[in-house]
């Protein structure tokens, strides 16, 4: 009402002025009133057409936009397909119609526009959601939620992104109103590069995460023999990733084996059978393949001299020799060695007090000296190995390298032209120096068919010899600067993913293999790991 008030004001002025000039009568007295008569008309034509403005919510993109009284709250959606590499002849266009034609049916007060964009560079399809209401945010995104699982339903190869970000203007059509043009926001998304950069894989992990289009990806069987790592931060999905890996090759052939330092998969996956302390497998250390990594073995995790080491190799020895494999034999040995000097004497004794351990109550559980080490395929392959009810730590270590030694000994002597995956939990527990066993395991196994999978909380823990020859990498969130470094220069990560490291949900993980041109952020599957097949 008070907004129409200047205009008539203005056209009674010009009225009166009128009126008052034909009585004393004057050309410019005849114009003159005029001017504000041509004002009000020309003003009330512009009105008409502009009044306009848009509201933007900042969370959920939701825009507002008032016109001649009227408002319209919206949403713009990206429609995207989602490729999977190992499908093809996905009908996208068939897709897209359905979910139109089911949209257009729908009575529920809302109105769609589909909008195509050409240009040189892309071109690209948003839906637009609108309807004719004010404060009705909540209306629009439970609307965007319907159509989402409409489109998981009609066109499950459709996926809809919100758009938000830079500003652009889109043209609408004249369908709602006297609006020409809304201004709405839209974010620039570039054309998948990385797509193009994914080949073939058969074990999938998950979805590479891009933000166009969900693809599928994952690792080459022909790859396992390069060896994994596994790392990220206590509780960012690493041992749920091992078990959706293990029960993927198990289904498709691969032996599994896992070394589970603190007893967590056991039950995960039913078609391994469980060692533990009910059906623990039992070694003997002296008939364990070459005596030197047996040295190497027992010398790194009870930290032996060099002099200790050296009469230890040279007790072994003497007793292989002589075709005798007795643990107290050993001891006895060691007992009646002259002691020459103070030194001597020291060295004797010191290699005594530290190789204790190999014969205390629990060490009897899991050694046996009247044993041969043999039938690796029966005992080791497709099992979990549950080292958790070894309670001294040190002989938890010396175990779990034996069982790594066993079954490294079993493929690089039988060859039995099978490839498997030896996955070892708390890897750091066994790889944290370099020593020639570590070395030669790492750098031999692989010509034999046997992969290792090292399992980890942070790669400055393990010895850089893992991590160099380490050719699958599937890094969980990592929190600690340093870890990050290792992992950006192992893996000449640019500066967006080194940033992202920390910046990982649960589940989510960096994926560096073989079989991809650049590392890729993944969304692991969970749902695919708590399935038995
Ligand atoms: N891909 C995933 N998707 C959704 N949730 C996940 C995923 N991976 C792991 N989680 C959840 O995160 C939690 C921790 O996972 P997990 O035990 O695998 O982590 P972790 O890194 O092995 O931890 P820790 O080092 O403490 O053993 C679990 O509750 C699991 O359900």
């Amino acid at each position: 009402m008070w907004s129409r008030l200047p205009p008539i004001l203005l056209i009674l002025i010009g009225l009166l002025i009128l009126l008052s000039s034909l009585i004393h009568f004057q050309l410019i007295y005849v114009v003159l009133p005029l001017i504000p008569i041509i004002l009000v008309a020309i003003l009330s034509r512009i009105k008409k057409v502009t009044t306009l403005s848009s509201r933007i919510f900042d969370k959920q993109n939701v825009f507002e936009i008032q016109s001649n009284n009227r408002t319209f709250t919206g949403i713009m959606l990206k429609l995207n397909g989602k490729i999977e590499l190992n499908k093809e002849n996905i009908n996208f266009q068939r897709e897209l119609e359905s979910l139109m034609e089911t949209l257009g049916r729908r009575d529920v007060g809302f109105e769609y526009y589909v909008i195509t964009s050409l240009s040189k560079k892309r071109t690209s399809s948003s839906l637009i959601v609108l309807k004719e209401c004010s404060d009705c945010k909540e209306e629009v995104i439970q609307e965007v939620q319907n159509i989402r699982n409409l489109s998981n339903a009609i066109a499950p190869h459709i996926q809809l992104d919100v758009i938000s970000s830079s500003e652009v203007a889109v043209p609408l059509p004249k369908g709602w109103g006297d609006l020409s043009f809304a201004r709405i926001y839209e974010r620039v998304i570039d054309s998948p590069k990385n797509t193009l950069l994914i080949n073939e894989y058969d074990v999938d992990l998950g979805s590479m995460k891009t933000e166009v289009a969900e693809i599928k990806t994952g690792i080459k069987i022909k790859d396992l023999t390069r060896h994994i790592a596994i790392f990220g931060t206590t509780g960012s999905g690493k041992s749920t990733t091992a078990i959706l890996l293990a029960k993927k090759l198990i289904n498709k052939g691969i032996s599994v084996t896992i070394l589970d330092w603190h007893g967590e998969h056991v039950g995960k996956i039913p078609d391994l059978r469980v060692a533990n302390v009910d059906n623990p497998i039992r070694i003997n250390p002296l008939k364990l393949g070459d005596i030197e990594e047996v040295v190497e073995i027992l010398g790194d995790v009870l930290r032996l001299t060099d002099p200790q080491r050296f009469l230890l190799y040279s007790v072994l020895l003497k007793m292989r020799r002589a075709n005798k494999f007795d643990m107290k034999m050993l001891i006895s040995i060691l007992r009646n060695i002259e002691e020459s000097s103070n030194w001597m004497r020291e060295v004797k004794y010191g290699l005594l007090r530290k190789i204790y351990l190999l014969f205390t109550k629990e060490a009897k559980l899991i050694f046996d000296d009247k044993i041969d080490n043999a039938r690796v395929e029966e005992t080791l392959f497709n099992s979990i190995v549950d080292l958790s009810f070894i309670r001294n730590i040190r002989l938890r270590r010396i175990y779990g390298l034996m069982i790594i030694k066993l079954m490294s000994d079993y493929f690089m002597k039988s060859k039995p032209m099978v490839t498997s995956l030896l996955m070892i939990e708390e890897a750091h527990n066994f790889f944290a120096h370099d020593n020639d066993f570590l070395e030669k395991l790492i750098s031999e196994v692989r010509k034999y068919g046997l992969g290792l999978c090292v399992i980890s909380q942070s790669p400055s823990s393990i010895s850089p010899e893992v991590l160099k020859n380490t050719n699958i990498k599937i890094i969980h969130s990592i929190k600690s600067d340093t870890d990050k470094r290792i992992l950006a220069e192992a893996l000449s990560l640019t500066p967006s993913l080194y940033d992202s490291l920390d910046k990982l949900d649960v589940g989510e993980a960096l994926l560096s293999s073989p079989n991809i041109k650049i590392p890729v952020v993944l969304k692991i599957r969970e749902e695919d790991s708590k399935q038995t097949k």
